[in-house]
């Protein structure tokens, strides 16, 4: 019987390879060591394209792996899936519901489809707070009500754990933060959701601990307070003129300064002090025309442990010049 408090999901040592048209491998995931706690929400995040569907499609036990291993509440997969399917809800595609009929018509479909007493259905509405429109035609929603909807679906067989790849795509701020909120709630009453996103910034403010993944293997991973502690201090984003960018790198970095070049800018990362970067600058005659804190978030953590080695999606370093970055 597997330990009712172990981790909700354990991979080891995954890997997954893909042969294109044309014949060439693509390593979607290498090396993948993910462990998901039981309870909160975990977000699995990294650029577009660096393995996240692929992953859950294997956790899933819709994908096989070349190698490695997946449990799901402690069970192995894909052997134990007839077991442990009742215990997981995913959205992995959009599901596909009946544009004229209610939400609650296509859940009362699907409720006699996967064999889930009736009375379900009024309960999951609750849950996802859609009570309120459960009578009107699923195609007057908005996409984060259809979301909601799709959320609601996966909680009929009520999962202990629940897979959402990309539930906040294409939302608008309104329903992202919909989203979130049923994430949370769902949280709260004890569930685990796991929710991948290429949106550092956006999971950060919801999930509880988080895995961090590029070019298809976990590069950070553990609670985000402690991950965003442990990186120290904000960082500062400095803007030069075009023609004086190089001799202010040159300069900061000779003073000491932790730097990375994002666009047009300079980012000083680590502890630094505003008014020193400003002043370091002036001595040798380069004045910014704009020193920003920056929050410091999972997104800043995420470019750092790369140094701009994973590009893709939403996280888009720039290329650093030659010399030009910050040890890890
Ligand atoms: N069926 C496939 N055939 C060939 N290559 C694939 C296939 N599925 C995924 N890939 C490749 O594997 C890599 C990982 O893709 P995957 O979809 O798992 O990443 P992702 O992080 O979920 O990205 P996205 O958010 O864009 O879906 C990519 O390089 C992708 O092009």
């Amino acid at each position: 019987m597997a330990d009712p408090s172990g981790p909700a999901v354990v991979t080891t040592s995954l890997r997954k390879t893909y042969r294109t048209f044309s014949g060439r491998k693509v390593v979607a995931v290498e090396n993948l060591d993910l462990t998901v706690p039981r309870g909160g929400v975990h977000g699995f995040l990294g650029p577009n394209g660096s393995g996240k569907t692929t992953t859950i499609r294997m956790m899933l036990g819709l994908t096989r792996p070349d190698s490695g291993t997946v449990e799901l509440l402690g069970q192995p997969i894909p052997r134990a899936l007839p077991a442990v399917v009742q215990r997981v809800g995913a959205i992995v595609e959009q599901p596909k519901f009946y544009p004229y009929f209610t939400g609650r018509e296509n859940l009362i479909q699907l409720a006699l489809a996967i064999g889930v007493p009736r009375r379900r259905v009024d309960q999951v509405l609750e849950q996802v707070d859609l009570t309120g429109r459960a009578r009107h035609r699923y195609r007057t929603y908005s996409l984060g009500m259809k979301q909601r909807l799709a959320i609601a679906a996966t909680l009929l067989k009520d999962p202990e754990l629940l897979i959402f790849d990309e539930p906040t795509n294409g939302l608008d701020p309104a329903g992202i933060r919909e989203v979130r909120g049923t994430m949370r709630e769902l949280a709260g009453q004890g569930k685990t959701v796991l929710v991948s996103s290429h949106i550092l910034a956006e999971v950060e403010q919801v999930a509880d601990t988080v895995s961090i993944i590029g070019r298809g293997t976990v590069i950070a991973q553990g609670r985000v307070d402690e991950l965003l502690a442990a990186r120290g201090g904000a960082s500062i984003r400095v803007g030069l003129k075009m023609s004086e960018l190089a001799s202010g790198l040159i300069t900061l970095q000779t003073s000491g300064f932790a730097t990375r070049v994002e666009g047009a800018h300079i980012v000083v990362s680590g502890e630094a002090d505003p008014s020193e970067v400003n002043r370091t600058l002036a001595r040798s005659g380069i004045f910014a025309s704009e020193l920003t804190p920056q929050g410091g978030g999972l997104e800043d953590l995420f470019l750092e442990l790369t140094a701009g080695e994973v590009t893709g999606g939403n996280v888009d370093p720039a290329p650093r010049p030659a010399g030009g970055g910050e040890a890890r």
